[in-house]
């Protein structure tokens, strides 16, 4: 028997050798379905008689003998070379990936010569206009050549994937098939042409593209002139993040329609502050200093925002809504805030070497470390730049990482709870088996201990040795872990020279430090001791305090303490703040010295939200009072950073109440009558331009406040309230409260002290009674100038010996490492008195190196 194409009739032949150059699947399949016809037209009478003979049932012979059968043969060139062509084609077209072959069908079927032409104007009009289309699409889309290197370079990728065989019944739907192809008439329809620029020249020109205002009503057809003119890209639209303020407002970052702040005349700006920072007489224009600040009451809102969008900015995306407090940036301070700063100071934040070193072992090595180190050292401003970080790193869970602290206040610096909080345990006076079966009754609890992947413990020198073990056993149950604290890495900062743990109600152990604990070498990787102190830039002071702490007070530094006992004067009017050891003793001093003032008082009340059952115990704490009254002259600290120089710890005096849109200098006689010509005029003008409150506002007057600023300015603003929550490390806000950034600050409680930088303060040791606390006080001085000391007595500071004895062993450690020449520490350096020459290196106590020479 021949072979079945050789019966072929010639016109079957002809549409095989087509295929074999014909490129699409539509176009083939009409060849085909045309050729079928002809065939079975032209069929030999008898063939399907003879077929039906030999194959009574099924009569395979017509399918087989049908070319559209080879097709399903796709790779078997067994018969002829139609079926080889069609084959060849056939398996180009579908082994090509998807979008190729769509590309090549659309390709060749565009360039491929109309057949039916006809003699009418119409059909030629439209044969050209589909041509020039295809001519469009031809140079838009891929030549043959190209898409034959396609081809090759998406072999590779083609024959890994399943190869697909036509069927015959593939091409009987074929009007089903969508082709990557665009209807011709589509794009036919004319581009409008640019107008030429000298038409466009010629138009009348507009103001800002506005339409004129005109009574005039425009014909429906009429365009305005400015559509004449090219589109102008569309501004950018308000970006939809928002961003929530100090006040708990969300305010659109992009958008324009913001609340318009007022400012005041320039002219009243600078000499305003000149008075304010020298007499008239002493004026200097070109001084930096004294041109530095000005009436910022509603500029200070603007910095403070700009301020903390910078922040947020540099964090991004990663750290979305729950940084810590805002603070100055650890490495570029906000452009704007540095710059002020940065004239009057000379310097911005940069973590040290050795901070960098800690920062690295946290961050990168995920380290469990416990960094220590003096008063004054950084150990804040590093645990900061740690959360930061971490934050960024877990930034999509953000529970993973908590941030704690062993008392609510230190806890509220740090944006933090405290431990008990965190861990669930209440009191904790249960032992850890109860414990634990009192968090798994806890989900909330229990999900912490589950999720938390470092813990941040901050001031660990008030955490109880025995809560330590407990906590690190409770870890290993709950997460069912056998490392310390059940895998979690600890993060933990503070310095046992400091507050010590509070002693239990009956007193009937003493306080056990957290280094006591059975578990705390094992749960520590690295103790670190951070040296370079920044708070005291005087060597001297520096060391004073230095062999205060350490215990080893030499006569030189018993003199020099009680030189201290002069008393302070300060021209600008801001007194130093007195430390008291017990609360009841600063509330009897600064309701006393309120009540002096002359004037009526103003009081605000905060504004407290969140679970009632909760809500007071949480805030109890919290630095920011449930209510604080006022009186111009108080004197007051800030409890918040506002930007790099008014910082939480800033000292400052009320000198008038105002509020955000009126100016009211009532009862600032003093400063009245120090005015010059100048300042009076800008008084005036500021009075002119001063006027009541909207309808409608609240009229609320806040205190305008002059602060002494870390560069030693004077800077003037308008107190307005800030938010404080008290967040779980999920973020769910436990309780809120909204209150002025302002405490009384005659009189401070050394607790609330703690972690504070003061430029003026004065310690009466004859109140002190927990050990520690003096160093605490004294150590809260930035310099010897700012500082009072009366009482002094060198028993009354005497440190404790188990933490001597603690950190004593860390100095032997590096003692033995000292006598390598590169290993110099200022520990060491310090205690022989020489801390301002020592060379100062990041030490890392518990490396291997260290650990063996320490051996
Ligand atoms: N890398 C640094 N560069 C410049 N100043 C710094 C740096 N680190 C900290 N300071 C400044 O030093 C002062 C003390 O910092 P910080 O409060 O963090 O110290 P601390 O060790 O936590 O003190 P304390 O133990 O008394 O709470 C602050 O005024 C802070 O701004």
């Amino acid at each position: 028997m021949k072979p079945a194409v050789a019966v072929r009739p010639r016109s079957l032949q002809r549409a095989a050798q087509q295929l074999a150059h014909a490129p699409a699947p539509r176009a083939a399949a009409q060849m085909f379905v045309k050729a079928n016809k002809a065939y079975k037209a032209n069929e030999p009478p008898g063939r399907n008689a003879l077929a039906k003979t030999l194959f009574p049932s099924s009569s395979p012979a017509a399918p087989v003998t049908d070319i559209r059968d080879h097709l399903t043969r796709a790779g078997s060139a067994t018969t002829s070379t139609a079926s080889a062509s069609a084959s060849v084609s056939a398996s180009v077209s579908t082994t090509v990936s998807t979008s190729t072959s769509a590309s090549m069908a659309a390709s060749f079927s565009t360039s491929r010569p109309l057949q039916d032409r006809t003699s009418s104007a119409l059909m030629q009009q439209q044969q050209q206009q589909q041509q020039q289309q295809q001519q469009r699409q031809h140079q838009q889309q891929p030549t043959t050549g190209q898409l034959m290197t396609l081809y090759k370079q998406s072999d590779a990728d083609a024959k890994s994937q399943a190869a697909v065989h036509f069927t015959a019944d593939d091409f009987s739907d074929d009007e089903n098939i969508m082709l990557d192809f665009k209807a011709p008439q589509a794009a036919s329809k004319p581009k409008p042409t640019p107008r030429p620029q000298a038409d466009i020249d010629a138009l009348p020109s507009l103001p800002d593209e506005t339409p004129p205002a005109t009574q005039d009503m425009l014909p429906w057809s009429s365009s305005p002139a400015s559509h004449y003119f090219p589109p102008q890209p569309k501004p950018n639209p308000p970006t939809a993040s928002l961003k929530r303020d100090s006040s708990g407002e969300s305010q659109s970052m992009g958008a324009p329609a913001q609340k318009k702040k007022r400012v005041l005349p320039t002219s009243f700006h600078a000499d305003y502050v000149e008075h304010q920072a020298v007499s008239a007489a002493a004026r200097v224009s070109s001084s930096s200093k004294s041109s530095t600040r000005m009436w910022e009451a509603s500029d200070i809102q603007e910095r403070k925002k700009q301020f903390k969008s910078q922040q947020a900015a540099r964090s991004e995306s990663q750290v979305p809504d729950r940084q810590p407090e805002p603070d100055y940036d650890y490495h570029e301070a906000a452009p704007a805030v540095a710059k002020s700063h940065d004239a009057a100071k000379g310097d911005a934040i940069h973590l040290s070497k050795e901070q960098e070193h800690v920062l690295d072992l946290v961050v990168n090595q995920g380290k469990s470390v416990f960094f220590t180190g003096p008063a004054g050292t950084g150990k804040s401003v590093l645990m900061r730049a740690i959360i930061k970080q971490l934050k960024a790193k877990y930034a999509r869970d953000q529970d993973r990482v908590a941030v704690t602290a062993s008392t609510g206040l230190a806890a509220c610096n740090i944006g933090g709870i405290t431990l008990h909080s965190f861990s669930g345990i209440g009191l904790g006076k249960e032992d850890a088996p109860t414990l634990v079966r009192k968090i798994r009754r806890n989900p909330k609890a229990k999900n912490r201990w589950l999720r938390t992947k470092c813990l941040i413990i901050d001031e660990v020198s008030m955490v109880d040795g025995d809560l330590f073990d407990k906590l690190s056993q409770i870890g290993r149950t709950i997460r069912n872990n056998g490392r310390p604290w059940g895998g979690i890495q600890l993060i933990i900062t503070g310095d046992f020279f400091q507050l010590p743990p509070v002693p239990d109600a009956d007193k009937k152990r003493e306080a056990k430090f957290a280094f006591d604990a059975a578990t705390w070498s094992t749960s520590i990787d690295h103790t670190i001791g951070l040296t370079q102190v920044f708070r005291q830039r005087d060597p001297q002071f520096a060391n004073m305090l230095n062999e205060m702490r350490l215990g080893k007070i030499s006569q030189e530094t018993v003199d020099a303490f009680k030189k201290l006992s002069r008393p302070l004067e300060f021209k600008d009017g801001v007194e130093s703040a007195e430390l008291f050891p017990t609360r009841a003793q600063v509330e009897s001093s600064n309701n006393g010295r309120l009540r002096n003032l002359p004037g009526k008082s103003n009081r605000y009340d905060a504004i407290d939200s969140g679970d009632p059952n909760i809500r007071d115990k949480l805030l109890a704490n919290m630095m920011a009072p449930k209510s604080i009254e006022l009186k111009i002259d108080s004197q007051v600290m800030l409890i918040k950073n506002l930007d790099a120089s008014l910082v939480n710890g800033s000292l400052g005096r009320v000198i008038a109440f105002s509020d955000e849109r009126t100016f009211d200098m009532t009862n600032t006689d003093e400063y009245d009558s120090a005015m010059d010509d100048a300042m009076a005029k800008a008084r005036r003008k500021l009075k002119a331009f001063s006027r009541e409150p909207e309808e409608g506002g609240t009229g609320m007057k806040y205190p305008v406040v002059r602060f002494i600023s870390t560069d030693g300015v004077a800077r003037v603003i308008l107190c307005q309230p800030e938010e404080w929550k008290v967040e779980l490390p999920n973020g769910e806000v436990q309780a809120k409260r909204v209150q002025l950034p302002l405490i009384l600050a005659w009189a401070l409680s050394i607790h609330k002290a703690q972690g504070q930088t003061l430029e003026r303060v004065t310690v009466n040791l004859g109140r002190v009674f927990e050990k520690g606390q003096a160093y605490v006080a004294l150590s809260r001085a930035t310099s010897q100038e700012g500082l009072r000391v009366l009482g002094f007595d060198k028993s009354k500071v005497m440190a404790h010996p188990r933490v001597i004895n603690f950190y004593g062993q860390l100095y032997s450690a590096e003692e033995a490492a000292a006598k390598r020449p590169r290993s110099i520490t200022d520990f060491v350096a310090n205690r022989k008195g020489t801390a301002s020459t020592a060379v100062r290196e990041v030490i890392d106590l518990d490396s291997d190196e260290e650990r063996a020479a320490a051996y």
